[in-house]
């Protein structure tokens, strides 16, 4: 109890420091009220079948690099690390109707083996990390005396990149409940029933007893027994979704009336896993969120779409990273695949169910130029890594090297199609090793490319733009 007070006391401290550092920022002025947050103009693409992939987004008209396609606010949001199955239950619960019925209209993987871990590939943090300017700089926490809680897969990426969270396996060996069918059920998969879908080993002990929230995390098996009428011990489930009615034939009709069965709550954390996407407010990814419509981008190992999130607005934003033809599909990328070969890539995506079949992933295609990203980002890292750690002192002669080396790969990456904004990083890493070896103009070039290719994936409005100008002007200055 007094650790999670605890918890919520540094948590607490370290959004007021999050704030206060944005407000130094100006970034709060700026952003805060409706003016400064970007339109969508008028509507880009339809919802519709895509081929061997469920339903999916496709333009309608001819859409220009850096037009936001998608505004809209998440369903419900919770903590990344150690989200709770009960949590993701609850939030579903205190949804309002409609958006309970277009959340289980959402799509999901149907689970596999048990205990696999949140990791979309293994690339650490560090690994990931930015090269300078385009994060806003956490402000640091006090030490307050209270140890950091171990962080759980913090996939922290370049520039930023926000990213669904793979869906996470449940165990598949016992099918129990049965799932409430709702209305207008149609994700798109019209052969896969819902008692399909789920398939899940749930606890005894929990399956008997009350158990507290908390207890229920997402690694956990989900609670339940073989009993198709189990009641999910969640508080205000009951409240909100026991029927008041015993009908069968009814409770299939409206989502209120539905009984929380295991199965259905098994249904509702399987949605999370295969629909919520990590909310990177250049500070930190502490959050995941679903966005019904965001929800419906297919994957893409070259994506034509950036999916972000505004943390002062609220808003997941989508935005056009390519120009993209009336008719072509809308998608963005689930993992950070640029240095990554298609078998790399295809492991991690099988998370969420599919085997890729961009061009990227097809027979044939010519890796050639993956494998010079690849080799390339990992030369670079060390330089990158040392001038993270201000007090290493890293040689003009690398620095020159290192230059020469971002300049290729940023030629590769957009060789190979890939825009958003990883881009934007290696530009303002050439940026910051120019400013060390002198070359300002060409530093303040990079720099502008760098925040070019942010605006088109963030929006102008979005605080990780604001920071990556106030960062450059700084550099200049
Ligand atoms: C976030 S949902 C995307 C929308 C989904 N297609 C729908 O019908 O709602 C993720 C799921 O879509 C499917 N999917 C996404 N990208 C795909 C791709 N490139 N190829 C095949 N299936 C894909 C997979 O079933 C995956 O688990």
């Amino acid at each position: 109890m007094q650790t999670e007070n605890k918890k919520k006391r540094r948590a607490g401290k370290k959004e007021q420091f999050k704030r206060q550092r944005r407000q130094e920022l100006g970034l709060l002025d700026l952003t805060m009220d409706d003016e400064h947050i970007l339109p969508v103009e008028m509507p880009a693409f339809e919802l519709r079948k895509a081929e061997n992939k469920g339903l999916g987004l496709f333009a309608i008209r001819n859409i220009e690099p850096g037009e936001r396609l998608i505004q809209e606010a998440p369903l419900f949001i919770l903590p990344k690390v150690d989200t709770m199955n009960a949590a993701i239950v609850e939030s579903f619960i205190n949804l309002r109707p409609e958006q309970r019925v277009a959340y289980l209209k959402l799509s999901f993987h149907d689970t596999c083996s048990a205990n696999q871990e949140y990791e979309a590939g293994g690339t650490s943090a560090a690994e990931e990390g930015t090269w300078t300017s385009t994060k806003v700089e956490d402000p640091g926490t006090p030490d307050d005396g209270i140890a950091d809680p171990p962080q759980q897969d913090d996939r922290r990426s370049c520039a930023s990149e926000m990213q669904p969270l793979p869906p996470k396996v449940l165990d598949s060996d016992l099918e129990i409940g049965k799932s409430c069918r709702l209305p207008n059920w149609d994700d798109g998969r019209g052969d896969q029933s819902p008692e399909e879908q789920h398939k899940l080993e749930l606890p005894e002990s929990e399956a008997t007893s009350c158990s507290p929230v908390h207890e229920s995390r997402v690694d956990s098996p989900v609670q339940g027994s073989d009993e198709t009428t189990t009641i999910w011990n969640v508080d205000g489930l009951k409240e909100a979704l026991v029927p008041d009615s015993s009908d069968e034939e009814h409770q299939e009709q409206d989502s209120e009336k539905c009984k929380m069965t295991d199965s259905l709550a098994a249904r509702i954390i399987n949605i999370w896993r295969t629909n919520s996407y990590m909310l990177d407010d250049g500070i930190d990814l502490d959050y995941a969120g679903i966005g019904p419509i965001a929800a419906r981008l297919n994957h893409s190992c070259i994506p034509n779409v950036y999916t972000a999130y505004n943390s002062t607005s609220g808003y997941i934003t989508v935005q056009a990273i390519q120009p993209i033809v009336a008719g072509d599909e809308l998608c963005t990328a689930y993992i950070n695949g640029a240095d990554k070969l298609r078998s790399e890539r295809r492991a991690q995506l099988c998370m969420w169910g599919f085997e890729c079949t961009c061009i990227a992933c097809a027979d044939g295609y010519d890796e050639s130029r993956r494998r010079e990203i690849k080799s390339l980002q990992a030369k670079v890292e060390e330089v990158k890594e040392k001038l993270l750690k201000n007090d290493i002192a890293v040689p003009a002669a690398q620095l020159e090297q290192t230059v020469g080396d971002l300049l290729d790969l940023a030629t590769l990456m957009s060789d190979e199609g890939l825009l958003g904004p990883n881009l934007a990083d290696i530009c303002f890493g050439a940026a910051r090793c120019c400013n060390l070896i002198n070359r300002p103009e060409e530093a303040g070039a990079l720099q502008s490319s760098g925040f070019g290719i942010l605006l088109r994936g963030y929006g102008i409005d979005n605080p990780i733009c604001f920071a990556a100008l106030q960062a450059g002007d700084l550099d200049e200055a």
